[in-house]
């Protein structure tokens, strides 16, 4: 068997279509979405991922905001930044742009942001209300990654309702977040959180109908320990250099050879990441159409 490939290039085109002609209809109505975003250093992943945003942004008909902050920021200068955002009516949801420098408490600077501009849906009160509404409709902001996988599965097609899925990593930004999705009622799935202190992955990943691979641990997923026919998320982002172009390149959590076991793989790069950055556009978008009623 050989995968088919679950594209999450051509996916987050789609859905950026989409989103252009929602934004479009928001500005008839007077209504301009607006995205901040907080970086602070100059980790040179981060900087590309905030660039390609605001590029997004552009792209779709979203207006950008940006504050940039040096490595040697303080906590409270990292929390202005952070009511600044806050303050601002043109920017109608914003993010802080994770890792953040070693020193910054995290987790402080996430609390500090409004709720209801929380376009990561990253704040424990949009974290907080995923575990409370397993039944409802959710009417705030869901996390970028977690949210992507689900709509690249099920824009290709894979029903999650019933299926056993084993996640591996317990990271916020998807391994933690990724379960409460999942076993909400309307996709009904089953989930395994693995991690690091999982005596053996393996067992649960035989078992599982669907894998998401979220370790960062180039390779971790190899095909002795996919169940012929599963499906395989790979969320993984290592970087290596190519022997070949002396670049550096991405590295996902999933063995090529997978791919002659597997029924669906996303490729990394050209899966999960480009559908990261759609669903942040859509958050802002939701959010906009929210507010305008
Ligand atoms: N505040 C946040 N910080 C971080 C998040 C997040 O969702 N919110 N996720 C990641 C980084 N990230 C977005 O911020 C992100 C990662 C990867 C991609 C992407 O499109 N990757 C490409 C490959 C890029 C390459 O070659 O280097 C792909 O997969 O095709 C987009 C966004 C951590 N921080």
């Amino acid at each position: 068997m050989t995968a088919q490939v679950l594209d999450g290039t051509a996916t987050a085109a789609a859905i950026k279509g989409e989103l252009t002609a929602r934004v479009a209809a928001l500005a008839a109505r007077g209504v301009r979405p607006g995205l901040g975003t907080l970086l602070v250093g100059d980790d040179p992943g981060s900087r590309w991922y905030v660039a390609g945003k605001h590029k997004d942004c552009a792209e779709v008909g979203i207006a950008s905001i940006r504050e940039d902050l040096p490595e040697t920021a303080t906590q409270q200068e990292v929390e202005d930044a952070v009511a600044r955002l806050n303050a601002d009516p043109a920017c109608t949801g914003f993010i802080v742009q994770l890792p953040l420098p070693k020193g910054i408490d995290t987790n402080r600077v996430l609390e500090l942001i409004d709720p209801d501009k929380d376009a990561d849906g990253l704040h424990p009160t949009n974290l907080g209300r995923l575990v409370l509404r397993v039944n409802e409709p959710i009417d705030s902001p869901l996390p970028c990654t977690p949210r992507g996988i689900i709509e690249l599965l099920e824009r290709h097609g894979v029903d999650l309702a019933g299926a056993d899925v084993t996640v591996v990593g317990r990271g916020t930004t998807v391994g933690r977040s990724i379960g409460l999705l999942l076993t909400r009622r309307a996709i009904n799935a089953t989930v395994t959180l693995t991690h690091t202190g999982t005596a053996d992955l393996a067992e649960h990943t035989r078992n599982a109908d669907v894998i998401v691979a979220a370790a960062g641990v180039p390779g971790i997923i190899s095909a002795d320990i996919v169940k012929p026919g599963a499906v395989v998320v790979d969320v993984g982002v290592s970087r290596a250099t190519d022997p070949e172009t002396g670049k550096s390149r991405v590295v996902g959590d999933v063995a090529p050879e997978v791919r002659e076991i597997a029924s669906w793989v996303s490729p990394n790069p050209g899966g999960v990441g480009p559908m990261t950055r759609a669903m942040l556009l859509s958050n802002v978008v939701d959010t906009a159409e929210r507010l305008a009623g």
